[in-house]
């Protein structure tokens, strides 16, 4: 999917809401543990209460790898049901030397045929380019995380007083255009927003840490929105599990639909004309 036709979906749906799939087999709905595959089954109703109202989905496949082959079968049938015009992240946070990133590049790219990957980037150029050879799909790299041990080394200021993520915002660059290279910012780290934005400022962000980890949707908006929007927000948590019994497609929908009638109203005041 090209940036524009994400823009395209995103004023279409009045929303930049990014569902996470981080399904826990611990954590969903009782009556479904009976079925054949339950991650699954749980997913494709989560998918068809919220398709409507998101414009992405991000798995974690830490989730999926959990449960061995059987996960990776549920991921696959999950990303095979995601309707064609929704954005599809692999929340699988690779990188390492050049050949063994080429192999999960073809993991993400070639098996799954998902439209992204997340990727981390302090092994470096060689580590991140092997993911960017298809002009089709995106590299999201981790730049600013919402954890509190993103202070320990990405909040660190070099000589030159520049930020370590700001290091990576800026060098990256040369590697990839912004049709191929978005940048993780932590919805908790607003702080910093309108610095990242001043390095980044027609870059997608892809923004986790509203919901469960407290982030301010209407401050990343105000602070973050560019032209084409430029923001996916990713809530897993406070959807998938707004709701533990009988009801919790409908719970979930709820949730999904009232971050979706915030966003209309953040796109509406907050992006520049
Ligand atoms: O900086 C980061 C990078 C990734 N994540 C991931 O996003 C979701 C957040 O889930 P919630 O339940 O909405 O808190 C999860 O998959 C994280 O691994 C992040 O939170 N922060």
């Amino acid at each position: 999917m090209t940036r524009a036709e994400l823009f395209q979906n995103i004023q279409q749906k009045e929303s930049y809401l990014c569902v996470g799939l981080d399904t826990d087999i611990k954590k969903i709905p009782s009556h479904l543990l009976a079925a054949p595959d339950p991650i699954f089954e749980f997913n494709k109703i989560i998918i068809d209460a919220t398709a409507d109202l998101c414009v992405a989905y991000k798995p974690n496949i830490a989730f999926y790898e959990a449960q061995g082959p059987k996960g990776w079968e549920s991921l696959e049938k999950t990303l095979a049901y995601i309707p064609k015009d929704i954005f599809t992240i692999a929340d699988a946070k690779r990188g390492d030397i050049g050949n063994t990133s080429e192999l999960y590049a073809r993991t993400f790219f070639d098996y799954f045929n998902f439209d992204s990957v997340t990727v981390a980037p302090y092994m470096g150029a060689d580590s991140v380019k092997p993911f960017l050879i298809k002009p089709d799909k995106w590299v999201i790299l981790l730049a600013l995380t919402s954890n509190p041990g993103s202070q320990d080394f990405q909040l660190i200021s070099s000589e030159n007083s520049k930020y370590l993520f700001e290091e990576v915002i800026q060098k990256s660059q040369q590697w990839a255009t912004k049709e191929q290279l978005m940048y993780v910012i932590g919805a908790t780290r607003t702080d910093y927003l309108q610095r990242v934005r001043a390095l980044a400022p027609e870059h997608f962000f892809l923004v986790p840490g509203v919901g469960a980890q407290g982030g301010s949707l209407e401050e990343i908006s105000r602070l973050g929105m560019n032209k084409q929007c430029g923001l996916l927000v990713n809530s897993a948590r406070n959807i998938i599990y707004a709701g533990n019994g009988p009801d919790f497609a409908q719970q979930a929908r709820q949730e999904a639909r009232r971050m979706q009638q915030e966003m209309a109203e953040y796109l509406e005041k907050y992006l520049p004309v």
